[in-house]
């Protein structure tokens, strides 16, 4: 067991608060329409599929992976842009996965967004003053004649001169841009920001500025941040906890140091490959760049089994039969692989076969019957499995 295996102080395991957000199956099946005068529904896009994960008060899950694999969906389902297929989006407790618009309206002030293209966001006919200004009156939260002061109180916290709230969008840099965008989204004062992409636009001298600033804005007040970028470089210095998603699911969610000093998926291990700081010993000693071959396949009609599986040099015939479940491999990490392991260490017999009652070309196993698996809900369970001795270890081991 490494010392990064024992559970953090300020991290628990286990639920034993409820978490700010709990995402829970989630699903977002987009139909697909024939074309001509009847359209019917041909098929669907399974944009997200079957997603788990939390985020506490105050903490930050970083969502990565490659275009179209439904982080932005996902992002879009959790503040209620839009209304998921299926499945359970937990704030503070709540269920707001169904509410109506009315009931909505209290919580957008709790849930905000960031966007990636901070020009696109803004309203170019608007003054910052009235783009920072109109969710307080909308809301009804400050008499009119505390909106201005507020307004400038909220541009000198992202770094703009408070008096230039009389300008217009396209009087400021891309940089400067992103942060209106920020003040408008503490104008609330949220508990919850979603920032999608929220540097991808910008130049890269300026990204280390705005990531610097949510950082702080973060720490100060408080704020539960889901941060969604393609790649690992720019959520490694923000977010404590990473996710990685294919195809609409994650394959591969943990702390920090577990995904990028031992991740266990050939997905992660090829993204991390291409993160031009991350030490060597980070992606097993190795220099070169894990090349993925083939295209992303369909999400409307996606692989059986594994759906990294067309691009896995590790497939096997397990992976076209059974999906591998998101399983915990040590007290904050899950992977979903059947031959997940260290890069230069995957196993040859899928590790999985046993727990699911198959046998190693995922066949039904005579006699066997599926385990009861911990830790594949949003949480991380107490147990988990340390492979390759298939262990159950419990925290109070450790
Ligand atoms: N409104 C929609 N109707 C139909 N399909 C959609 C819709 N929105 C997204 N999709 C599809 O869902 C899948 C996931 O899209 P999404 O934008 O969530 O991915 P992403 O990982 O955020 O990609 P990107 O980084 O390019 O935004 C894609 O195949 C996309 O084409």
């Amino acid at each position: 067991m490494t010392a990064t295996d024992a559970l953090p102080a300020e991290t628990p395991a286990t639920g034993d608060s409820t978490p700010l957000l709990d995402v829970r199956d989630l699903k977002m099946y987009f139909p697909v329409k024939s074309s001509g005068v009847i359209r019917r529904t041909v098929g669907h896009v399974q944009a997200v599929d079957g997603v788990n994960f939390q985020v506490r008060a105050g903490e930050s899950l970083g969502l990565v992976g490659e275009s179209g694999c439904g982080k932005s969906t996902t992002g879009r389902l959790v503040t209620r842009l839009e209304k998921p297929t299926d499945g359970s989006v937990m704030f503070e407790g709540r269920d707001i996965s169904q509410i109506g618009a009315r009931e909505l309206k209290p919580l957008r002030r709790e849930i905000q967004m960031i966007f990636q293209d901070p020009y696109g966001s803004l309203n170019p006919r608007h003054t910052v003053g009235t783009i920072i200004g109109t969710p307080l009156a909308i809301h009804d939260i400050l008499p009119r004649k505390q909106i201005l002061p507020r307004v400038q109180e909220l541009l000198e916290i992202v770094g703009l001169n408070p008096e230039h709230y009389n300008r217009y969008p396209h009087e400021f840099s891309g940089g400067q841009r992103q942060r209106i965008g920020i003040a408008r989204a503490l104008t609330l004062q949220p508990k919850l920001l979603v920032a999608d992409e929220p540097v991808s636009a910008l130049d890269v001298s300026i990204q280390a500025q705005v990531i610097n600033l949510l950082q702080d804005i973060q720490r100060e007040f408080n704020i539960g941040f889901l941060f969604i970028a393609h790649d690992l470089a720019v959520v490694r210095h923000f977010c404590p906890e990473i996710a990685v998603m294919y195809l609409g699911k994650i394959v591969e969610i943990g702390e920090r140091d577990r995904i990028y000093e031992h991740a266990n998926h050939p997905y992660t291990q090829a993204l991390l490959s291409a993160v031009p700081d991350v030490g060597q010993a980070a992606i097993g000693g190795r220099r070169e760049r894990i090349q993925l071959t083939g295209d992303v396949p369909s999400p409307i009609n996606p692989p059986s089994g594994c759906r990294f599986r067309t691009r896995c040099q590790f497939a096997q015939e397990i992976c076209a039969k059974v999906e591998p479940p998101l399983l915990q491999i040590g007290a904050r990490h899950k992977v979903a692989c059947h031959f997940a392991g260290e890069l230069g260490h995957h196993p040859a017999e899928p590790v999985t076969a046993p727990l699911l009652g198959v046998d190693r070309h995922g066949d039904p196993a005579p006699g066997a019957t599926p385990e009861e698996l911990p830790g594949t809900d949003s949480s991380y369970s107490d147990s988990w499995y340390d492979f390759p001795g298939r262990r159950i270890v419990r925290a109070d081991e450790v």
